[in-house]
């Protein structure tokens, strides 16, 4: 896999254990570094005037010793600028020492119009707030209107959880090396890198496979292998059911958006399970998706033993209070036969005061799967210390909150974190803005039941979901709303389905 993010202490070490496996030592590993960043360069930035490269004292400043003397070699004009001499016996020193360029004090760094920076002050290695001479380069970069390109991480980025430490530059391209950092999708770091560029360096797959990552960028390598492809002699019921809760007579469209894509997905039954009062709202909007009344406990129960439902979706338009808690612990209660719950929304904020009830069913021996869709409000809603922790990333929060509940969270925004209770996370990063509309959380939810319902492993489902639903929203672009998102679906999982079949 090379979906695996590393943060910068676990690259410390990937770096450290490919030295000593081989056949790169540390110097070796830098030069090939730097000529993966003076390829790029010359190969995007061919008209720039002069190229700036600014060097820190760590081993990113020993990268860009090996750039500048590249770009010097290949005849492009390069100033080069430093923030603090190597240690004397780092490679960063070896890399100066094979640099004809002498390098300038930062201090006095100027650049001119029509040329770019490359910013190799500061990587992994950043472990404070960035003050003085990088602050003023970084803001005469955005004076001169100059394209950076970034060495590892964008210099002021934190390569664990993508904030912004004392200021940044704002980088067109971020070139970095064997696996992605946290800070490379976490916002705002993920927007300070601009284009991401991967690069192989020579640090081996087996080199990673030893740190035992369970952090990844979700894509469909990651889950793929579940993805759920029905067999020619399946039929509607062995696709899965999804039972989706609607709200009351003037809150039933949510609803209805998650029965439609948990169809979409390829579950071969949904049942919308109304109140009473809302059956004939219901009724006069749907028609393959079947419909079915449910005002209380007996009434869901009575649901899953006849009509055996294999996933269920509690939240959406469905209103704050008691009856949320009946629904979830009864479906939370059923010990075979249903895979699992999303609860979303109203769902989600229904548990605010007693969120211990939740978490104890969903703990429960052979439990159905408990997945959460929270955003931000709604996260801090049960999870209001992790919420106010501000030590603690997306990540770390997503991850400690899956943990306490023993549920799948997928903590939902620009920079989507999905965690499971064994530990692994996944950010999401082909997200869009146009998925900012109202109801796209409900085609989530559906989404992620339906997956569910056809038996996908709850951590891949919720990952798959999120990937597709924001791969349909993108390639809707402009003018998309939820209504359009079920349909939009249906590409991205043609794409997928035909992909698992060669
Ligand atoms: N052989 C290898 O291992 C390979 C490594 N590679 C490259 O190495 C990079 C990691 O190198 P690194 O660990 O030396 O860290 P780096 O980012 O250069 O910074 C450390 C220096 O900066 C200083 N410093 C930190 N924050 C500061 C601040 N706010 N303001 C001022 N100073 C600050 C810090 O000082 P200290 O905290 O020790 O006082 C220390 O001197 C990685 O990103 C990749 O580009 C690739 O070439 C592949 C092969
Ligand atoms: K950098």
């Amino acid at each position: 896999m090379s979906n695996e993010l590393l943060t910068p202490a676990e690259m410390g070490e990937a770096d450290r254990k490919a030295i000593e496996a081989g056949p790169f030592d540390g110097i070796k590993l830098m030069r090939n570094a730097g000529a993966c960043v003076a390829r790029e360069v010359l190969r995007r930035y061919a008209a720039a005037e002069r190229v700036h490269v600014l060097c820190g004292p760590g081993n990113n400043g020993g990268d860009g010793y090996v750039v500048a003397r590249l770009l010097a070699e290949s005849g492009v004009p390069v100033s080069l600028w430093s923030s603090g001499e190597p240690r004397p016996g780092s490679d960063a020193a070896l890399a100066a020492g094979e640099c004809p360029l002498r390098p300038m004090p930062l201090a006095g760094f100027l650049p001119t119009t029509g040329s770019i920076i490359v910013d190799a002050l500061y990587g992994a290695g950043l472990s404070r707030a960035i003050e003085g001479d990088t602050v003023r380069a970084i803001e005469l970069a955005i004076t001169f209107g100059l394209p950076v390109v970034a060495i590892d991480l964008p210099s002021g980025i934190s390569g664990a959880n993508g904030r912004v430490m004392g200021a940044a530059f704002r980088a067109e391209l971020t070139i970095t090396f064997a696996r992605m950092k946290p800070g490379h999708l976490l916002m705002p770091g993920r927007e300070y890198c601009g284009e991401m560029v991967l690069s192989d360096i020579g640090i081996s797959d087996a080199v990673i496979d030893e740190l035992q990552v369970c952090t990844f960028r979700n894509c469909p390598q990651l889950w793929l292998g579940e993805f759920p492809v029905p067999g020619v002699d399946t039929h509607k019921y062995r696709r899965g059911h999804v039972g989706v809760f609607s709200g009351g007579p003037a809150s039933t469209g949510a609803g209805r958006l998650s029965a439609l894509a948990a169809a979409r997905s390829g579950a071969g039954a949904v049942t919308v399970l109304s109140p009473g009062n809302a059956l004939a709202v219901n009724a006069m909007h749907l028609t393959s998706i079947m419909l079915r009344k449910a005002d209380d406990g007996t009434e869901v129960e009575a649901f899953i033993g006849d009509r055996r439902p294999s996933a269920f979706v509690l939240g959406p338009g469905f209103g704050v209070g008691d009856k949320v808690r009946e629904f979830a612990l009864a479906v939370l209660a059923v010990r075979a036969g249903v895979e699992g719950l999303v609860l979303d929304a109203d769902g989600i904020t229904s548990f605010r005061e007693e969120p211990s009830a939740l978490f104890t069913a969903a703990a429960a021996p052979d439990a159905p799967a408990l997945v959460l869709t929270p955003h931000d409000g709604e996260f801090a809603r049960l999870f209001p210390d992790l919420a106010a922790d501000e030590g603690l990333s997306k990540l770390e929060r997503a991850r400690q909150a899956a943990a306490r509940s023993h549920g799948v969270v997928v903590a939902k925004g620009a920079d989507t974190v999905i965690a499971a209770p064994d530990g692994r996370a996944a950010i999401n990063a082909n997200g869009t803005p146009w998925l900012a509309t109202a109801g796209s959380g409900d085609v989530l939810a559906g989404l992620i039941a339906g997956l569910l319902a056809q038996g996908m492993p709850a951590f891949g489902a919720a990952c798959a979901a999120v990937w597709i639903h924001a791969e349909a929203g993108a390639r809707f672009g402009p003018g998309l709303i939820a209504e359009d998102l079920p349909l939009a679906l249906a590409p991205v999982l043609r794409e997928l389905t035909y992909s698992t079949e060669s």
